[in-house]
């Protein structure tokens, strides 16, 4: 994770669709709230099934034991079987933000369309169905968790579908069809404005949530990852996806040379601009969202990047080192060029339990710093635990 999470561009939400603007942290908006959604929307599916086919008996109460009776309770029947199909999707699927909105939408679509014909077979009934559909547009916006466009969409185009109907089939009596079409619209000036209000909540609540937490978790200074973030689990549920898939992990252990020195000779502040130089390469050099920076102690710092061997950790290290050293710090009046020394520790790909302890992986990564700092500083060495 990057400084420019804390950024709020990138935290806007676009009011019209009442989504982030950012397209990742919108994902990890519906991720965050997947469970909850998931839960939610199966009660609604199994409502939905259960009141649309027993409502099949008001087809067989209007139009009477007929073939079209039956084929439409035979459609109610349809539309309960696609609420179980959502259903048994939510199950199967648990972890695709994708999922809730397509079973929400297409349960909606089937249940608006079967209800369309219910309607046109039943014209005498039209005020009650109007009447019916303002409620379930009640449904469609509010309670079944979906995308807040696409319960728009639904609810528009079921209302015009709807009005059309009316038209078509209440054309002696204009003041009644203008009333439920009035009645229509208010549903969903309604629903929508509902549904937007409690999407916008959501996003705020969760984006002043995600704040908070960042500001707890990093260091004020250089924008990295403060210590907490190890003693909360950061380090130890690396290890064990390292445990459960046998994949590689290393993690680097950083340390500016000399810093004393840059402190005492150009002051802190310029001391305190170094440690920002140096904090910014290693999250500009490290992967976004997959490898983590940590501020571990004063002028030290940890990078933990998962499935990385030790080779490739090599690498990054020395990419850095060298960046570090070559390029020279404007702190004020002076030019200040540090190094700094590089000590990685690496579990290699193996079967599953075989990966160390935290404290054990850090302690491998800080010998090999020690033995750097012993044979002259501004280098890396590495070495599997
Ligand atoms: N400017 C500044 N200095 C800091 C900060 N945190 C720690 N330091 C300084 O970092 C220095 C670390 O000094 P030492 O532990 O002796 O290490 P070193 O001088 O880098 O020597 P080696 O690590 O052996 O190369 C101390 O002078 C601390 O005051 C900070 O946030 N800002």
């Amino acid at each position: 994770m990057k400084l420019d999470d804390l950024s709020p561009y990138r935290h806007a939400i676009d009011r019209r669709r009442a989504e982030f603007e950012d397209a990742a942290f919108e994902d990890r908006f519906r991720r965050h709230l997947l469970p909850q959604h998931s839960a939610q929307l199966k009660a609604s599916l199994l409502f939905a099934a259960f009141f649309y086919v027993v409502f099949g008996v008001t087809d067989i109460a209007t139009l009477g034991y007929t073939l079209t009776a039956w084929l439409l309770v035979a459609l109610r029947v349809l539309v309960a079987l696609i609420a179980l199909g959502g259903h048994v999707a939510l199950s199967r699927w648990p972890e695709s933000p994708r999922t809730p909105p397509l079973a929400a939408s297409t349960l909606l679509s089937a249940a608006l369309a079967v209800f369309m014909l219910v309607a046109w077979y039943q014209p005498e009934a039209l005020a009650w169905n109007t009447m019916s559909l303002a409620l379930i547009l009640m449904a469609v916006y509010v309670n079944f968790p979906n995308r807040f466009l696409y319960a728009v969409a639904i609810g528009i185009v079921s209302s015009m579908v709807f009005a059309a109907m009316l038209v078509v089939q209440g054309l002696r009596h204009a003041d009644d069809v203008l009333t439920l079409i009035l009645l229509l619209i208010l549903g969903n000036a309604l629903g929508f404005i509902a549904a937007k209000r409690i999407h916008l909540a959501q996003r705020e609540a969760f984006r002043a949530a995600f704040m908070l937490q960042q500001l707890a978790d990093r260091d004020p200074l250089t924008g990295c990852y403060n210590r907490r973030v190890l003693q909360r689990g950061l380090l130890d549920a690396e290890l064990a996806r390292c445990r459960r898939y046998g994949t590689a992990l290393s993690v680097v252990l950083c340390d500016l040379d000399h810093f004393k020195q840059v402190n005492d000779t150009h002051g802190h502040a310029a001391g305190d601009q170094v440690l920002q130089r140096f904090a910014a390469l290693l999250l500009a050099m490290t992967r976004d969202t997959i490898d983590s920076v940590i501020r571990y102690g004063g002028e030290e710092f940890l990078v933990v990047l998962p499935q990385t061997e030790l080779d490739g950790a090599r690498a990054l290290a020395e990419r850095i080192r060298q960046a570090f050293a070559g390029t020279p710090i404007q702190t004020g009046a002076a030019t200040v060029t540090a190094t700094a020394s590089f000590g990685i520790g690496s579990v290699a790909i193996r079967y599953p339990h075989a990966a160390p302890s935290a404290e054990a992986l850090i302690g491998c990564a800080d010998s090999q710093l020690y033995a750097v700092k012993r044979h002259g500083r501004n280098a890396v060495r590495a070495a599997l635990i």
